[in-house]
């Protein structure tokens, strides 16, 4: 077995026997007794054997498990040390077309046609707006012309 290093993003690992896998296979590895984790998209480590020693616990490693789990990785901001550990676990790479890609979340376009109702309501305060205060006025009036003393 051919045994080189190369640098992929940030982490460093030994490509092993060229393996692939294909991210449902992957899944299958998901209990304590066989615990397979996917990083970078492309990297599977086998950390069966890690887990008791982990120092988060083994839970956390095992929610990572059947994705691509960089990011819960990364967001817990690994030591350096803890990234060169996963060479130790290097079992294979990742078919990455069977890796969903990341979704980000898009917010619909706000709703250009409104409904009817809401526009015949928007009408009907509009047109209150006008009115209201041509009625107060008219009101104050006729009482000042009724109260007016001769
Ligand atoms: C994606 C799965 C993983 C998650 C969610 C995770 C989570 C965590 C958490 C929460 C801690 C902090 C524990 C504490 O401070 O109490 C930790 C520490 C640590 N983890 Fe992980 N871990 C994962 C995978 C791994 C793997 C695969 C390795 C190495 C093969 C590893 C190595 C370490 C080490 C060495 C520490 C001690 C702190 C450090 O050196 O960064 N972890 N992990």
């Amino acid at each position: 077995m051919v045994i080189h290093s190369r640098k992929q993003n940030k982490f460093l690992y030994v490509s092993g026997d060229g393996r692939v896998f294909t991210l449902g296979e992957v899944s299958k590895h998901s209990s304590n007794q066989d615990c397979w984790i996917v990083i970078d998209g492309k990297v599977v480590y086998d950390v069966t054997k890690f887990l008791d020693d982990h120092p988060g616990g083994d839970d956390v490693i095992l929610t990572s498990t059947g994705k691509d789990a960089t990011d819960d990785f990364e967001d817990v901001g690994h030591s350096t040390t803890a990234k060169a550990m996963l060479d130790e676990y290097y079992v294979g790479d990742i078919a990455s077309s069977t890796v969903p890609t990341k979704t980000t979340f898009v917010p619909p376009p706000p709703n250009q046609k409104q409904s009817s109702q809401t526009q015949s309501s928007e009408l009907v305060i509009k047109t209150l707006q006008f009115l209201v205060p041509l009625l107060i006025l008219g009101l104050a009036l006729g009482i000042h012309s009724y109260t007016k003393t001769p």
